[in-house]
């Protein structure tokens, strides 16, 4: 990966924008990141019903951030993410760290509105599927559109229009394997709530990056070994088991930065 010129070349999936980026970072790297979350004390641990966090880079309030330095073993991710990319107008400057067993998941939600529009998520450990539905204000248009739209031939625009907005509204999967770097955007972040299912099985058969996600793993997943046919790995393999922990990176930009604390 080297720059904005070559991103496009990562898009999956037919929703603008989901970039799938494999093995964005390597072994050793990952070892590393694994290393310094592990090493921070207890106390930087939040114990959530279903899942462990750390926050790193201030609190998040509705009206901004108010900032604390990420540590330099995160900058490094995170100025490789901004350089890489180039989707961000200035540094990260927010990360929330997110622990996973596997039999754990995070509920369909939305990112907050403090956040600028596109996050960009490293995956350690575990592989997951992501899931992305649309937003309930979508399906709201949906109905919306078919009763109030203003076409010269009503019944065919209708028609037309309708499946138009269902066709782009359709839920989608991505499988995040490790190592490698999300990012979504656009309309994938404002449209779409994404989650993670609270069960250790999760299906790939369905998932928008199928091959670019697995075609870097055979060797090291003789699960998913098919006698060199890679082709065959949507075939014979539509089910991930999840047998060890999962830890992602959310890294964001919050743009409102309040530089003291007393002018909150
Ligand atoms: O763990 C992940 O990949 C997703 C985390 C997430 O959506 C969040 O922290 O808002
Ligand atoms: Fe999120």
């Amino acid at each position: 990966m080297g720059g904005k010129e070559n991103l496009k070349d990562f898009i999956v999936g037919s929703v603008p924008t989901v970039i799938y980026i494999p093995n964005f970072i390597s072994d050793s790297e990952e070892t590393n990141l694994l290393n310094n979350i592990y090493k921070a004390p207890i106390s930087k641990w939040k114990s959530l019903k279903n899942r462990r966090l750390q926050n790193w880079g201030g609190v998040v309030h509705e009206k901004g951030l108010l900032p604390q330095d990420l540590p330099p073993w995160l900058t490094k991710i995170t100025q490789k993410i901004c350089e890489e990319t180039e989707l961000f107008p200035s540094a990260i400057n927010h990360v929330l760290i997110n622990e996973y067993l596997p039999d754990q998941g995070i509920m369909p939600h939305q990112d907050g509105p403090a956040y600028f529009p596109v996050v960009a998520i490293v995956s350690l450990g575990s592989p997951v599927v992501m899931n992305f539905t649309p937003h309930t204000r979508l399906r709201e248009c949906a109905s919306t559109i078919t009763t109030n739209g203003e076409y010269s031939n009503p019944d065919e625009a209708i028609e037309v229009g309708a499946n138009k907005w269902l066709d782009n509204q359709n839920p989608f999967s991505v499988l995040l394997m490790p190592r490698s770097l999300l990012i979504f955007k656009d309309n994938s972040y404002s449209d779409y709530l994404h989650g993670i299912a609270d069960c250790n099985l999760h299906r790939v058969d369905e998932v928008v990056n199928v091959f670019e996600s697995l075609k870097h793993h055979v060797q090291d997943h003789p699960l998913l070994e098919t006698e060199g046919k890679e082709t065959e790995i949507t075939e014979q393999f539509k089910i991930i088991q999840r047998t060890s922990t999962r830890v992602s990176l959310t890294c964001r930009l919050v743009l409102k930065v309040h530089k003291n604390l007393f002018k909150f």
